[in-house]
């Protein structure tokens, strides 16, 4: 498995772009016919792509690195569909997952696996520590927490889905939804936003192959950038601001893990300071 390291703020300043890719984007989840785990040091999550074909399901393993008898021995996970549909199978019932589609899986759950009904299904995995087990639950697109924020005249009209959260889905840690910008909109999470008390790693979807998003990080006043491309994931630690603006319309599916799950709980960056 990947292994990606915590981040010191005073470090980013002084990264080259390769250092700052190598650390914080994960590119290349998504390869047909495979499952791809990546570890995360920031707040222990785990984020993974499962890629499965029609006809050849591919079956949640255990990395050594987790020294678990299962993977959700400790752990709970969320898979969301980001491309074509498909099931995912926990213990032997079957959740059939479509695009937007999420499954919450409780920590117990002991095998889990992941089928295709068309080429191109893509299943984006997210884990953290669970403490207690919650119950498994489906979260169709459709009855996600939806919301619409942002303004035309700043390009970020935007629609914020909530899959997992305080007044839904319960976890222990894990906080998740999909947000889309309308048609003309660019920006997202603008204007800006820290979160000291959770890591978020967005997973960029829904992009054309020829367009990109210049996704933003690092303290305010010190502001870096990676470009990414569609079924790219970066990583912001706690202390990053984290926004991005597309040549384009696209998706993003947001994640989080940490000290609380209030979605509120952000300190708020002006657009002069970043
Ligand atoms: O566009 C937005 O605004 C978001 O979707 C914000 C994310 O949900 C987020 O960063 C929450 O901390």
């Amino acid at each position: 498995m990947d292994i990606r390291h915590a981040t010191h703020p005073d470090e980013i300043a002084h990264m080259s772009d390769e250092q700052l890719r190598a650390r914080f984007v994960i590119s290349d989840l998504f390869v047909p016919g495979s499952l791809k785990l990546v570890y995360s040091h920031e707040d222990r999550m785990v984020l993974g792509g499962a890629s499965p074909l029609p006809g050849a399901a591919l079956d949640l393993e255990t990395p050594a690195e987790l020294r678990a008898d299962y993977f959700c021995q400790r752990r709970e996970l969320a898979v969301t569909g980001l491309g074509g549909h498909g099931t995912v199978v926990v213990d032997g019932t079957r959740y059939p997952l479509g695009h937007m589609d999420a499954l919450y899986i409780g920590r117990g759950a002991r095998e889990i696996s992941f089928e295709a009904d068309i080429e191109g299904t893509r299943f984006f995995l997210s884990s953290a520590v669970s403490g207690e087990a919650h119950s498994t639950t489906l979260i169709p697109k459709a009855e996600a927490l939806t919301t619409e924020t942002g303004e035309v005249e700043h390009a970020n009209r935007r629609i914020v889905r909530k899959h997992i959260h305080e007044d839904g889905v319960r976890s222990s840690q894990l906080v998740l939804g999909i947000t889309a910008p309308e048609t003309g909109s660019v920006w997202n999470s603008m204007p800006p936003h820290t979160h000291d008390r959770r890591t978020e790693v967005y997973a960029y979807f829904d992009l054309d192959e020829n367009e990109r998003v210049f996704h933003f990080m690092g303290l305010p006043g010190q502001t870096r950038h990676v470009l990414l491309k569609d079924g790219d994931v970066v990583i912001s630690p706690a202390w990053s601001m984290h926004f991005g603006v597309g040549t384009t319309n696209y998706s993003f599916l947001w994640v989080m893990a940490g000290e609380n799950q209030s979605f509120a709980d952000m300190d708020q960056i002006t657009v002069p300071q970043i």
